[in-house]
């Protein structure tokens, strides 16, 4: 006997969902979903809908790294890391504490803050078409660079690494494909075009994904907000195209910043 599902999708309901997915409304809506709020996985479910409601279905790991449950409270995960041989080898513990991004969920942020070694923080570049769910006026990639302004100056993390993962690279390029520009939301892109190294930014997706990272660059740029001890000091911060639902990319990332935790001693590593 299969696993039998928690829920029950009847061939007719299927059967409307396909009706419905195919359908050219339908699919002009789809095109516009920047406009509304759209859960991003929701085209990845809908082309599988059959597969899903199959007797005894079993989720891929793709599956669940596609689904979406929104972060509440302060989620710690540890996991054990094989350390390199030229390090002594062994296992080590990490420790990752998982917090919301949405707004009312960001004040708990603090409580995970002390004592941490790194912070990796996510910010979505599929996002720059999008407004918040939370407030409609605000654009998504926007709110992004602010939360990032906060996190790196914020004078609790003066002396912790930050990683910053620009994730859903994918969604950039598929919307890039689309015929989107980012310029529609930030039109200080053609400026930055116009200066920018042609030969090395030979295409579309090249040119936005090298923005975004010089808006954040400049961020880490600007002087501390409040004159302390760390003036004066450079720090660094480092950055990583991510995919984080494509498991090798994920993998081949999470080796870097493994590398970056563990040799260069993160807690001293930024202050030259
Ligand atoms: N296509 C694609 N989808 C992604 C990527 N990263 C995350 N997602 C999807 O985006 C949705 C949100 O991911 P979450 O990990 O819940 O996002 P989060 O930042 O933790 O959100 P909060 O918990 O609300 O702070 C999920 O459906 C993921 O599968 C990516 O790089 N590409
Ligand atoms: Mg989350």
């Amino acid at each position: 006997m299969g696993l039998q599902a928690p829920w029950n999708l009847s061939t007719e309901y299927v059967h409307c969902v396909r009706r419905l997915w195919s359908d050219t409304g339908v699919k002009r809506c789809y095109k516009r979903s920047n406009e509304f709020q759209l859960i991003e996985s929701a085209k990845y479910f809908l082309d599988r809908v059959e597969k899903i409601s199959m007797p005894g279905y079993i989720p891929t790991n793709s599956d669940i790294l596609n689904c979406r449950k929104t972060t509440t409270g302060i989620q710690e995960i540890r996991f054990n890391v094989r350390m390199p041989s030229s390090l002594g080898g062994g296992m080590q513990e990490f420790r990752m504490f998982d917090v919301g991004g949405q707004r009312h969920h960001r004040s708990k942020w603090m409580q995970a803050f002390e004592g941490v070694q790194a912070v990796l923080f996510l910010i979505s570049c599929g996002g720059f078409d999008q407004t918040l769910r939370e407030d409609p006026k605000q654009n998504r990639l926007a709110e992004g660079f602010e939360l990032f302004r906060g996190v790196w100056h914020n004078r609790f993390l003066a002396e912790t690494g930050v990683i910053v993962f620009m994730n859903k690279q994918d969604v950039l390029e598929q919307k890039l494909l689309a015929g989107k520009s980012i310029r529609t939301y930030f039109p200080d892109y053609d400026d930055y075009v116009a200066f920018a190294d042609k030969d090395q930014l030979y295409d579309e997706l090249a040119r936005t994904r090298s923005f975004i990272r010089s808006k954040l660059l400049d961020i880490t740029n600007e002087p501390p907000r409040r004159t302390s001890h760390l003036v004066g000091r450079k720090r660094t911060c480092f950055f990583h195209f991510t995919v984080a639902t494509d498991t090798q990319n994920v993998r081949t990332v999470f080796n870097d910043v493994h590398n970056i935790i563990l040799t260069k001693n993160l807690s001293k590593m930024d202050l030259l």
